[in-house]
């Protein structure tokens, strides 16, 4: 393949994606097209469906209709040639819990034909000095960032980030952006309820509000679509919900 016909193909294609489950449309008919070198941003409140969207992506969740190309491949059919495509960081890690962290990164490292080395990517999210903790003794923070390093230490040409930095203190959040935005070459998508996290990292952003694509632009096409000044008023024009909003918070 030339160099050109390669940059034209689309990092992620999917199309009309719908999951359904016995009593909810989970996802309605969404269509995503992300170009390589992209980092993309999925915005929405509490159950809009990001998660289930990104995890048909990664070949995690069938989709009840629709289809979904990685790179040209199907995440189903051509899974061990995506598998080595795709590294994915989901909003609860099933992580092996006797394993130190050193050993989780060895073992995620066997996956990929040219991954990091296991101290670069312990490096990378600053837990060198944690290499012998058991998974099960770090902290929630320190799981996250293990999380991370895990769905990046392939070099994978396409990431999946849920959730990257919630729950992460300052320090920690600046530290993963500054390693996210030296990702050039790869595409990221990034779920996330962190507006600022958006607008300085994402080339582009779709909001998602009951699982269907409501709005997609840049953060400056979105607040100007809106009449907003700040993304997140953007958000609330657009989709007329507040951000954290949540139905269950509606039961009180
Ligand atoms: N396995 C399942 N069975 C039934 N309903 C489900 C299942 N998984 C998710 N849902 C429902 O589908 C909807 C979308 O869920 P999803 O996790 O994709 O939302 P989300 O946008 O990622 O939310 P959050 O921001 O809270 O993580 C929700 O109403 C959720 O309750």
């Amino acid at each position: 393949m030339t160099a050109s016909k390669q940059n034209l193909l689309l990092a992620v294609d999917a199309r009309d994606l719908v999951k359904r489950y016995k009593h909810k449309t989970a996802v309605d008919g969404i269509s995503l097209q992300i170009a390589q070198g992209e980092t993309f941003g999925v915005l929405g409140t509490n159950g809009a469906g990001k998660t289930t969207t990104v995890e048909m992506l990664a070949g995690l969740r069938k989709p009840t209709r629709g289809s979904v190309r990685i790179l040209g491949l199907d995440p189903f059919t051509d899974r061990a040639a995506v598998r080595q495509l795709l590294g994915v960081q989901l909003q609860q890690a099933y992580l092996h819990g006797s394993l130190t962290a050193r050993e989780l990164v060895d073992l995620y490292r066997s996956f990929y034909p040219h991954p990091l080395s296991t101290d670069q990517a312990l490096t990378m999210v600053e837990l060198i000095e944690k290499a012998r903790t058991r998974f099960d003794n770090l902290s929630g923070g320190q799981m996250q960032r293990l999380s991370i390093a895990l769905a990046l230490i392939g070099r994978p040409k396409v990431v999946i980030l849920d959730e990257l930095t919630t729950g992460l203190d300052p320090r920690a959040r600046r530290r993963i952006w500054a390693t996210l935005e030296s990702l050039t070459q790869q595409t990221v998508i990034l779920v996330s309820h962190a507006m600022d996290e958006v607008e300085r990292l994402c080339d582009r952003v779709a909001l998602i509000d009951d699982g269907r694509i409501i709005a997609q632009g840049t953060s400056d096409q979105l607040k100007e679509r809106a009449g907003a000044q700040t993304l997140e008023d953007a958000f609330v024009t657009l989709t007329g919900k507040e951000m954290y909003d949540d139905e269950e918070d509606d039961v009180q």
